[in-house]
């Protein structure tokens, strides 16, 4: 081999190496550029699992699942909503959606029938959708259904999110402690004032959570209402943290619950429980006891900043959210 020769080997060689590493380097920007892309369009469109979980629970999609007894397939499903037939296919792909996301679990099946001759695969399969931890929770008949929470998704609440970076800038007017104040004019609590339907939603959302966190909370924090004989939950809706509280601890002789006036309006103690509804401004007075109790609560007491419990009793029980 002459010296050209070897020269030449040892240049195509190089080129081929140059390119190899271009090509790397190329073939990684395309993976991040990709990754990228992917990482946006994932967070752009991530409003459509809490939609489509809404709308799965207000078509009672759960409670078919539930009360069909065993995995149900797309056309039984359709059937019992019921929807339009042509929107069967529209309904596979929310399916899809909440499969991915764990609501649903899918379970693929032959539908083969013993004996059949028919070779097409494609055909003979077929999705049946099963209840997953999540979605059983959803069920009506469970104590702890947590279905009304999706009442949270009301536009009321949603639209203001929209205003965040108006927010940010200063935007409208110069009191918006929150952008809900710059979308709405007003606060959370003077909106369900002005709304009884938001309003009602709104204690039932928060009634729900009660529902379900209080049973852990009386059982594992027990020991935080030793000896007490009177407690205030400030703040406390419509009274089912309370109640819930009056069942676990009968050394508690009583419970009030001071909310504003049009929380409490149409909550009634029930006979023999040491509950009281009281309608009021927690920033301007909380009746005396020998606790306080806050289940989430939190924001009311920074957005006022210095308000604090101290001064009326000397223990809180802060259930943070
Ligand atoms: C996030 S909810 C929590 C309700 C309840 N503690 C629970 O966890 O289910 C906040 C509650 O604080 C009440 N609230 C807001 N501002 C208040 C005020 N100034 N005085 C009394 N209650 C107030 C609201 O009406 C609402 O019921």
């Amino acid at each position: 081999m002459t010296d050209s020769q070897t020269a030449n080997i040892a240049k195509t060689k190089d080129t081929a190496a140059n390119q190899e590493r271009m090509f790397k380097v190329e073939g990684d920007e395309s993976r991040e550029r990709a990754q990228a892309q992917i990482q946006l369009w994932h967070d752009m469109l991530s409003f459509i699992n809490p939609m489509a979980l809404k709308c799965a629970v207000e078509l009672g999609i759960p409670d078919i699942i539930h009360k069909h007894g065993r995995p149900i397939n797309l056309t039984t499903l359709a059937a019992a909503i019921p929807i339009p037939i042509d929107k069967t296919d529209h309904l596979h792909r929310l399916m899809r959606v909440l499969v991915h996301t764990g609501i649903f679990s899918v379970i693929q099946t032959s539908k083969k029938q013993p004996g059949s001759s028919s070779s097409d695969d494609e055909e003979e399969r077929e999705e049946l959708y099963a209840l997953t931890p999540s979605s059983r929770i959803l069920v009506k008949d469970n104590k702890d259904c947590q279905s009304p929470m999706l009442k949270i998704l009301d536009p009321a609440i949603i639209n203001p999110w929209l205003f965040l970076s108006k927010w940010f800038k200063g935007e409208g007017s110069t009191t918006s402690s929150t952008p809900f104040e710059l979308y709405h004019g007003c606060t959370m609590w003077e909106l369900t004032n002005q709304f009884p339907e938001l309003n009602f939603n709104f204690n039932e959302v928060m009634a729900c959570d009660s529902r379900f966190i209080m049973r852990t909370l009386v059982t594992e924090s027990a020991p935080v209402f030793d000896g007490l004989k009177s407690l205030v939950d400030v703040g406390g809706g419509t009274g089912f943290a309370a109640m819930s509280l009056a069942q676990a601890f009968p050394n508690l002789q009583k419970i009030t619950v001071l909310d504003l006036p049009h929380v409490v309006a149409g909550a009634v103690a029930p006979a023999d429980s040491p509950l009281n509804f009281i309608g009021g401004d927690m920033f301007q007075w909380i009746p005396p006891a020998d606790a306080v109790f806050l289940k989430w609560i939190l924001h009311c007491w920074d957005d006022k900043g210095c308000v604090k419990p101290e001064p009326f009793v000397s223990n809180t029980i802060h259930v943070p959210h």
